[in-house]
């Protein structure tokens, strides 16, 4: 049915307003947008110039209120002082004032718009620093709430206002708009479960942790984590530096991307409504009843699985239909490949259960007149976007929740039955972040039999909720039934009754609610256009601009102290580098010393015993018995074997001895090492049982002397003896020599002769028969006597002639030093990789000090130029005044 109803003066339930329409003065307007005429626009302002003004509560002495609040998405004090008896005003002094404050929303739209690529080119610096250093998020040790109270006190932050988060109000900053309210009782257990966690970390804090204190002061930039139910301060405390960094990457991603958005909200001349409310809530009713129009399919059921927004149909050229948008496409009116044509009695089709389409555009023309119409205004393009129910299913609740970042208006349809459900309670505080005022409509309210107890009930939601809109709950919050509106049949119903449709246009009382509700959406929709659609980018910029302000600020300093203790490190570490260096040559050159001292000490050591040994080994007694002529070869051999023996047992006693000296060597490295390279060096390798287990000096097989018959008769040491020895028996003498002589070879004649001489011929013919006998006699008897004494010098100088022949000990002395040698080269090397390893370490940790000093200076001039960027655009847009009056002289008509 359409209604016919005439533009009465729209009055505004509760005292407040009414009292504002009887003092106040009218409220301020503007015409923008395509969907305009002239004298609708004329009707429209004449009608808001006779409206009381949005939210009569603040002529009541407290319009001063508004202007700490500045930048929220508000009602406010009625913008245009217009004199007394001049409220209807003429035609003339309504189009200049229009004109004005044209020209102003335009000069604040251009200016959101600069403020928004300025901060959109600060956001986007930003990441890219934030991928070279990454940035710290504030973190404050666990602290008393007392203490927290005092700094959240002394730095402007924002209000905290629900009551799980601490009872106190901090005082605003007259310099800081006051910042978003938020009324999730959603972060209620997350406070409860962080104390514990606040206390462990006051045992341990963490670097570039955000506390649930200082998460507080974050709107748009704030980390948030709920996942997998944990608590977000247990998920921020198990995080490294790096993925805190990549979550705030992400959350300047997103910022960017809104940002991009609300500046295309801001151009886009048209205002966006979106109703959204939980499911069943009587959404579609709503929508049908502000319509006067049964266009959207109402149902008992879960029905709207879309999202359906309804435009004027002039939009379309005057043709109503229905362009579905198929899932993944992007919605070009002008190009049909991105939709498909419907016509609107088909609507329900696309809108129950639909797996095909993602939204769908609905052009309908608005059968009410200009003065109540809300599609057909006069003023302004709207478009009424009926959303599924929030409890639908996760995706649908995301994407309404994606949605309501792009709409200027939040219509919250909330069953009178129902209250709020958790998922209601979450969406408005997401959209609270944006849109401090979000209109309520409690639907359904005929079914409440104690209506005054429910709308107490809801109010104290309410309250708690979205504390802005409960203050103008008179003009924001309303109990309707919207089923009891009649509405015509959208054009090709079969005009069946519907069930539904019975008892619609009988409640008077009913009505009247529903038309007060809409002349309040009407004035919160258009009248608070300038507002309703610049205010929440200029909320969102301060809020953003004001998150980089404190991360630069954090930044900054954290900058400046790494540059510091980067420096401290670095002075600290110049003398280490310098002592490592010199370590390294001089503990270097010392091992390499020790290693050749103790070689060359083994050699000699090695050398002399040996020499000394083989020199001697003759002389020695050997311990073996002479057991007599017969057993003399034998005796010679065992001579021999004991000799070798002895030599071998000497080599035995140097390798002892190259050992001990070894060990020796590698305590002095050791401790050397331990001296410049701490404890990390006790324990190199060093096994001295190793060396010389090889025999390689198997003598016997090197050395093999063959024992002769003259072994046994050493004349010529014989000789010299008995010239040594006084008193020996002229026979024996003579014996000797003959023997000598005679055993010595061819001069024995000479002998004889000398002996004749000295006989005489006679006698010497007798002597010398008995004579000869015996001299031989004594002669072979003595040399084999004297076998014991002689053959050992005899095989010693053989042994030593045939070891020397064989470089025997310096062979020996080589080998065994070598192996020291190689024993001790092992440990040596050990040290002076260490004492190299030292140097590279200092020198690496020197050129890190280098890089980190260079990136936190660099950072520390980047934050330094970000805090000041970032405050003089954020004054920049809280100068953008979206409350100014047009100038007085407009006002008042000139
Ligand atoms: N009694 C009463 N019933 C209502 C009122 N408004 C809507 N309904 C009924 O509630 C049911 C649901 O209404 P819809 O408009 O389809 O609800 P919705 O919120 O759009 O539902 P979804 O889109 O599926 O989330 C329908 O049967 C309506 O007739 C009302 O004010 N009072």
């Amino acid at each position: 049915m359409n209604s016919d109803k005439q533009p009465e003066n729209p009055s505004t339930p509760g005292e407040s307003s009414s009292s504002g329409r009887d003092n106040g003065p009218p409220p301020g307007y503007m015409t923008v947008g395509t969907g305009s005429t002239p004298e609708a626009a004329a009707r429209l302002i004449s009608m808001l110039d006779q409206d009381s003004g949005y939210g009569g509560s603040i002529t009541d002495g407290e319009a001063g209120r508004w202007h700490n609040n500045i930048g929220e998405d508000r009602p406010g004090a009625p913008p245009t002082p217009v004199l007394p008896g001049s409220s209807t005003g003429s035609a003339e002094q309504d189009k200049q004032r229009s004109h004005v404050l044209q020209l102003r929303y335009n000069q604040n739209k251009n200016a959101l718009g600069r403020a928004i690529h300025g901060t959109i080119d600060i956001l986007k610096g930003f990441q890219e620093e934030n991928l070279k250093w990454p940035a710290h998020y504030p973190t404050i040790p666990a602290e008393s709430k007392q203490t927290s109270h005092i700094r959240s006190q002394s730095r402007p932050g924002l209000a905290h206002t629900q009551s799980a988060m601490g009872d106190f109000q901090p005082p605003r900053s007259p310099d800081r708009p006051r910042g978003l309210r938020r009324a999730g009782t959603s972060l209620g257990p997350d406070f409860e479960a962080e104390s514990s966690a606040a206390a462990e970390k006051e045992q341990k804090p963490e670097p570039r942790l955000i506390t649930p204190q200082l998460a507080h002061d974050f709107s748009v930039l704030k980390l948030e984590l709920r996942m997998g139910g944990r608590t977000q301060t247990d998920l921020v405390h198990s995080l490294e530096k790096g993925s805190i960094a990549s979550l705030l990457d992400g959350q300047i991603q997103q910022s960017v991307r809104h940002l991009y958005a609300i500046k295309d909200r801001i151009e886009d001349t048209s205002s966006k409504v979106l109703v959204t409310g939980d499911l069943n809530a009587g959404k579609s009713t709503f929508c049908n009843a502000l319509l006067r129009r049964k266009v959207l399919p109402e149902d008992q059921q879960p029905c709207t699985s879309i999202f359906c927004e309804v435009l004027d149909f002039r939009e379309n050229g005057g043709v109503e239909e229905v362009h579905a948008v198929p899932l993944g496409s992007v919605y070009n009116r002008h190009d049909e490949s991105t939709y498909t044509v419907f016509a609107l009695k088909d609507l329900e089709k696309i809108v129950i259960d639909n797996e095909h389409f993602s939204q769908c555009k609905i052009y309908i023309q608005d059968i009410r007149s200009v003065d109540e119409s809300l599609l057909n205004n006069g003023v302004v393009d709207i478009a009424l976007i009926d959303a599924p129910g929030l409890n639908a299913d996760s995706v649908k609740t995301t994407a309404v929740f994606a949605r309501q970042e792009e709409i200027d208006v939040v219509v919250f349809v909330v069953s009178a039955a129902n209250h709020f459900t958790e998922s209601a309670k979450n969406f408005i505080f997401t959209a609270a972040r944006e849109k401090a005022y979000i209109f309520m409509v409690v639907n359904g309210f005929d079914v409440i039999r104690d209506q005054q107890r429910c709308k107490e009930m809801i109010l104290k939601q309410v309250h708690g909720l979205s504390p802005a809109t409960f203050k103008e709950s008179s003009e924001l919050v309303h109990f309707v039934s919207s089923n009891a509106i009649p509405v015509n049949n959208s054009p090709g119903d079969d005009g069946d009754d519907d069930p539904s449709d019975k008892g619609k246009g009988k409640n008077p009382e009913k009505e009247r609610d529903f038309g007060d509700m809409e002349t309040s959406l009407r004035r919160f929709v258009l009248e608070k256009r300038a507002r309703s659609k610049l205010a929440p980018a200029k909320t969102y910029l301060l809020n953003v601009l004001g998150d980089v302000h404190n991360l630069a600020t954090v930044n900054r300093d954290v900058a400046q102290s790494e540059l510091e203790r980067v420096k401290k490190e670095l002075d600290a570490l110049e003398p280490e580098f310098e002592e490592s260096k010199k370590s390294r040559t001089e503990a270097g050159e010392t091992v390499d010393r020790l290693v050749e001292d103790t070689t060359s000490e083994v050699y000699g050591h090695t050398r002399d015993t040996l020499q000394n040994c083989i020199t001697k080994v003759g002389e020695q007694d050997l311990g073996i018995e002479y057991p007599g002529l017969l057993s003399a070869y034998q005796y010679a051999e065992d001579i021999k074997d004991s000799m070798l023996h002895e030599i071998t047992e000497t080599v035995r006693l140097c390798e002892e001895n190259a050992r001990t000296q070894a060990a020796q060597g590698y305590n002095g490295i050791k401790n050397l090492g331990i001296l410049h390279l701490g404890n990390m060096h006790t324990d190199i390798m060093f096994r001295a049982d190793r060396m010389y287990r090889r025999s390689a000096h198997a003598l016997a097989r090197q050395v093999d002397i063959d024992i002769e018959l003259w072994d046994f008769f050493d004349v010529a040491s014989l000789w010299e003896r008995q010239e040594k020895v006084a008193g020996t028996g002229m026979a024996v003498t003579v014996a000797g020599v003959v023997g000598g002589r005679l055993v010595g070879g061819v001069g024995w004649l000479d002998g004889a002769l000398g002996a004749a001489k000295i006989v005489g011929s006679n006698n010497l013919r007798r002597l010398i028969i008995p004579g000869l006998i015996a001299g031989v006699a004594i002669g072979v008897s003595y040399i084999l006597a004297s076998v014991p004494k002689s053959l050992p010098h005899r095989l010693s100088a053989k042994l030593s002639t045939q070891l020397a022949a064989i470089d025997y000990t310096h062979s020996n002395a080589f080998r065994i030093s070598s192996e020291v040698r190689r024993a001790l080269k092992g440990p040596a090397k050990e040290v002076q990789i260490g004492l190299q390893r030292n140097v590279e370490k200092l020198q690496l940790k020197r050129e890190e000090n280098d890089k980190l000093r260079a990136e936190a200076s660099e950072a520390k001039k980047y934050f330094s130029n970000l805090f000041r960027t970032s405050s003089e655009l954020r004054q920049n847009v809280q100068r953008i005044d979206l409350e100014a009056a047009p100038p007085a002289a407009v006002s008042a008509g000139l």
